[in-house]
């Protein structure tokens, strides 16, 4: 499958800067199956479904994960964006707390039906009630806890591998590691190890490995909303592996004719989503442009 970059602006170097907010032009996507989606959003916007990814895609990918926020376009390009929609759904590995308060996105005129699911889905917190539910914790990530450090050192994981706890899940980062990918590819097999011994998997991502409990991610959260609301149209944007089962669950959706765009917020670690993307954006800058452009299209001035 040919995908293409952000023809809003090919040339585009600063990943971190969205450009002025003056009125977007929309890109093309480079498949005839994306282009089908964002005809339909476009035709029918009140039944679309907008699904976005946290780190990333809204959120420039940083070293240390307690630092990331939404790029500073973000949220006004979501305010402008929602009210035309059906809904807009972030789904992220993040627990939705979190995400909520990286993201700026509690009590924003615009946004008052915002819902995050996070933990992959396990988790969603309805912007307009400020409620999370979220069912009970896997016993698992208590022993996997306990454990980690020490499997740590005993892998000879070095000073910049850090341990992100979650609550629901761990993840251990190597972005800091003096070898970041070393020391991602060589605590793979011990992590894995750790995590099946206590009813946990791995989920592999940008510099990290989450150990989390099986069963949900976010293709399942993604199918399930969509069809709670009964979405006409899907667009999922997302930059990691853990985004893959979303892009499955919109071509679950196209086979039974919902029609569904896939964007991939570009980055040179994860080929694997340019490759099966309809569209292809300059990172969460470029996501941005992408969200403005739609929001302008609704609501031409
Ligand atoms: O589903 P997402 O919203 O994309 O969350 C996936 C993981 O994102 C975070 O880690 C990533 O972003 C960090 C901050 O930019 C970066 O330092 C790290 O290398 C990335 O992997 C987050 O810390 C994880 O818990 C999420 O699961």
């Amino acid at each position: 499958m040919g995908s293409h970059t952000d023809s809003t602006d090919p040339h585009a170097t600063h990943a971190d800067t969205a450009g002025p907010s003056a009125a977007e032009p929309l890109p093309t996507p480079a498949t005839r199956a994306g282009r089908e989606g964002l005809d339909a959003l476009l035709a029918r916007p009140g039944k679309a479904l907008i699904g976005l990814d946290f780190d990333g895609t809204l959120s420039p990918i940083v070293p240390d994960p307690e630092q990331a926020r939404a790029h500073p376009e973000a949220v006004p390009a979501l305010t402008a964006l929602a009210p035309g929609v059906a809904s807009v759904a972030v789904i992220t590995g993040r627990p939705p707390e979190v995400a909520v308060r990286n993201g700026g996105f509690a009590g924003v005129p615009g946004l008052e039906h915002l819902v995050v699911l996070g933990h992959y889905g396990a988790e969603r917190w309805d912007a307009a009630t400020g409620d999370i539910t979220a069912p009970a914790p896997h016993p698992g990530v208590a022993g996997v806890r306990a454990e980690l450090p020490g499997l740590l050192d005993r892998a000879g994981a070095g000073e910049g591998v850090r341990i992100e706890e979650k609550g629901r899940a761990v993840a251990v980062h190597t972005r800091r590691a003096a070898d970041p990918r070393g020391a991602f590819e060589a605590l793979r097999g011990p992590l894995a190890e750790l995590a099946a011994r206590h009813g946990l998997v791995v989920e592999p991502g940008r510099m990290v490995l989450e150990l989390r409990p099986p069963g949900m991610d976010k293709g399942v959260a993604l199918l399930e909303h969509a069809r709670e609301i009964g979405a006409g149209s899907v667009l999922y944007a997302g930059d990691d592996l853990g985004d893959l089962p979303a892009y499955a669950a919109v071509e679950e959706l196209r086979s039974e004719g919902v029609p569904g765009l896939l964007v991939c917020s570009g980055s040179d670690e994860v080929p694997e989503l340019r490759e099966r993307a309809d569209l292809v954006v300059d990172g969460p800058a470029g996501v941005v442009r992408l969200l403005r452009a739609l929001a302008s299209s609704l609501h031409p001035a």
